[in-house]
């Protein structure tokens, strides 16, 4: 069963998640001398981003960040996760972190795109030390979406990255796999508003997976879900 842990507002939320990531990022880089993590983008992360970015205890040059999804846009794009990531975290104390971008030029996520993205995948520190989660109104995580051409090969695949389209995603897109998330130490769902409650409310009842894909996570009982959620 998730654990939840609710904040007042978005402010003190975005602490306590940046308490408990720089926790586990310290936990990582003391037992094996590195650590890593692997992030969401959207509109939600941002507070968290920037809370945990200033943190002055943590070695940020043992540190390796990378995405959980993203959207295949170049970097410069605001819909790109990376950017945000980049703009938000990596920035002061955070600056000497190691980013790992998935997306890797070209129109399309194709069997190249995907092998690029694979190779440096592969090259971030396994398992994770955390792993941050969001969720869509849609019941989507990281870029499990409802209707998503290649969802049972991300849930069920070995991955580790899986090509996305779907009609709710927008641009093409690439997701780590459910496999793939769950090869972490810590493991948080990230959602903030009365209406994400509402969806995970929904997403906690009986269904399909493919219909909230986000129930392939909080059904899994290998990983403690951590759900922090603020109005
Ligand atoms: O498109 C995405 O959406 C989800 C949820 O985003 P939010 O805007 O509702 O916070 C996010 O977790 C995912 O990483 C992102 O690619």
């Amino acid at each position: 069963m998730p654990e939840r842990f609710d904040f007042p507002g978005k402010t003190e939320l975005a602490k306590a998640l940046a308490e408990a990531v720089a926790n586990d990022l310290k936990a990582g880089i003391a037992e094996r001398g590195v650590a890593s993590l692997a992030v969401s983008g959207g509109s939600t992360p941002g507070k968290f981003f920037a809370a945990l970015g200033k943190r002055k205890d943590v070695e940020w040059e043992k540190v390796t960040v990378t995405l959980v999804d993203e959207r295949w846009v170049p970097d410069t794009s605001d819909r790109s996760n990376g950017m945000l990531v980049n703009e938000k975290m990596l920035q002061g104390p955070a600056a000497s972190a190691h980013f790992v971008p998935l997306y890797q030029g070209g129109e399309e996520p194709d069997a190249t795109g995907i092998a690029k993205a694979d190779a440096a995948l592969a090259g971030v520190p396994t398992p994770f030390d955390a792993v941050v989660l969001g969720m869509g109104n849609d019941g989507h995580t990281a870029s499990f979406f409802p209707g998503g051409d290649n969802l049972a090969e991300a849930l069920e695949g070995d991955g580790p990255i899986v090509a996305m389209h779907a009609p709710g995603a927008g641009e093409a897109r690439v997701t780590l796999s459910r496999k793939r998330l769950l090869e972490t130490r810590s493991l948080y769902l990230h959602i903030e508003g009365e209406g994400k409650v509402e969806v995970l409310d929904k997403a906690m009842g009986e269904g399909p997976v493919e219909d909230m894909p986000i129930r392939s996570i909080l059904r899994q009982t290998d990983k403690p879900l951590n759900i922090y959620w603020c109005p």
